[in-house]
């Protein structure tokens, strides 16, 4: 039975702070995930044997591909080795960005592979297999506005002020840098700050522009630009383009600039240097 291609869309970290080190050497954070339409597109049918092509020419297909370990993992959790797949993934995101690009591809293979397989998995099952792939993943499964903690798979969805779920009302402009930063070694760089920090969620849900000045930071933002300054540069030219605050997303190199206005967003994105890929997202209902 054929099942519909899946869209794997980019995240942004609205803000992130690493609070804690842990003994099994992740790292405790506090931070909000907002999705993007920016996405990825994964489409499959079955097949004798697992096989990935990809039109991105820089990505492995091989199973250091997450769109492989994800089917992978989820074929170990089926325990059948006989479960194939020809899968396709039209790659449209920036990888190593901060973006999440491959985590989302890991979750969408992992929604696809239950329909195509027709698989009956728990959703605690899916989501402790989508963490063994990584920290952002189980994000991905649900892809709605989240506020995560733990390692980043502890999510509460964000809700506005009414309890409903949380639109951003802002343009974001996202500006990426043709810079690779080491999500490993970013946190390796930074010394965690268990101290009395913001309340993330509510600084976001305020749609407070000062408040988000204050509060929506990121921890990785000054030591990654002290060593990328290609990145601090993509960032003040959101902000002297107008942006209403212009923040890191994870580990970089990412950067969003959030704007009140259609035109002055616009702007924006085309006065960045042509060196960074742009993305523009439109406030919901937009
Ligand atoms: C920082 C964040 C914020 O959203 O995003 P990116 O910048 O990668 O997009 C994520 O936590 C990244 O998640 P993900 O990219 O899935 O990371 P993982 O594969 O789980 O971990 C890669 C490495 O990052 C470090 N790591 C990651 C997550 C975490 N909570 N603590 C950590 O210490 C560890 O050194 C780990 O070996
Ligand atoms: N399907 C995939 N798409 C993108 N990157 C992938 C994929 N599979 C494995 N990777 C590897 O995962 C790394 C992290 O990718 P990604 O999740 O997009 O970035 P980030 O963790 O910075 O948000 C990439 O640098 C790449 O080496």
């Amino acid at each position: 039975m054929p099942v519909p291609a899946r869209l794997a869309p980019a995240k942004v970290n609205l803000g992130l702070y690493v609070l804690r080190r842990r003994p099994d050497g992740y790292h405790d954070l506090s931070t909000v995930f907002l999705p993007l339409g920016w996405a990825d597109r994964l489409s499959g049918r079955r097949a004798d044997e697992l096989v990935l092509t990809t039109t991105d020419p820089g990505l492995p297909t091989d199973g250091s591909n997450l769109v492989v370990r994800a089917a992978l993992a989820l074929r170990q959790w089926a325990g059948n080795p006989a479960l194939g797949a020809a899968l396709h993934l039209e790659k449209r995101v920036p990888y190593g960005a901060g973006l999440g690009g491959g985590s989302s591809d890991a979750a969408a293979a992992l929604r696809l592979l239950t329909g195509l397989w027709s698989l009956d998995v728990p959703e605690a099952d899916l989501h402790a297999l989508a963490l063994g792939l990584g920290s952002d993943v189980p994000f991905f499964l649900d892809g709605v506005p989240a506020y995560g903690t733990g390692r980043g798979e502890h999510l509460d969805p964000l809700l506005d002020p009414d309890g409903q779920p949380y639109r951003c009302p802002f343009w974001l402009v996202v500006a990426v840098p043709d810079i690779h930063v080491s999500t490993a070694e970013a946190f390796a760089s930074i010394t965690p700050d268990d101290g009395s920090r913001p309340d993330l969620a509510a600084a976001v849900v305020s749609n407070d522009l000062v408040r988000w000045r204050a509060e929506v930071t990121n921890d990785f933002q000054g030591p990654v630009e002290a060593t990328h300054p290609e990145i601090r540069a993509a960032r003040e030219a959101l902000l002297d383009a107008g942006a209403g605050h212009a923040v890191l997303s994870g580990t970089g190199a990412a950067v969003v600039g959030v704007f009140e206005a259609e035109d002055t967003a616009v702007e924006a994105a085309e006065a960045l240097p042509a060196t960074c890929r742009v993305w523009t997202e439109l406030p919901e209902g937009e």
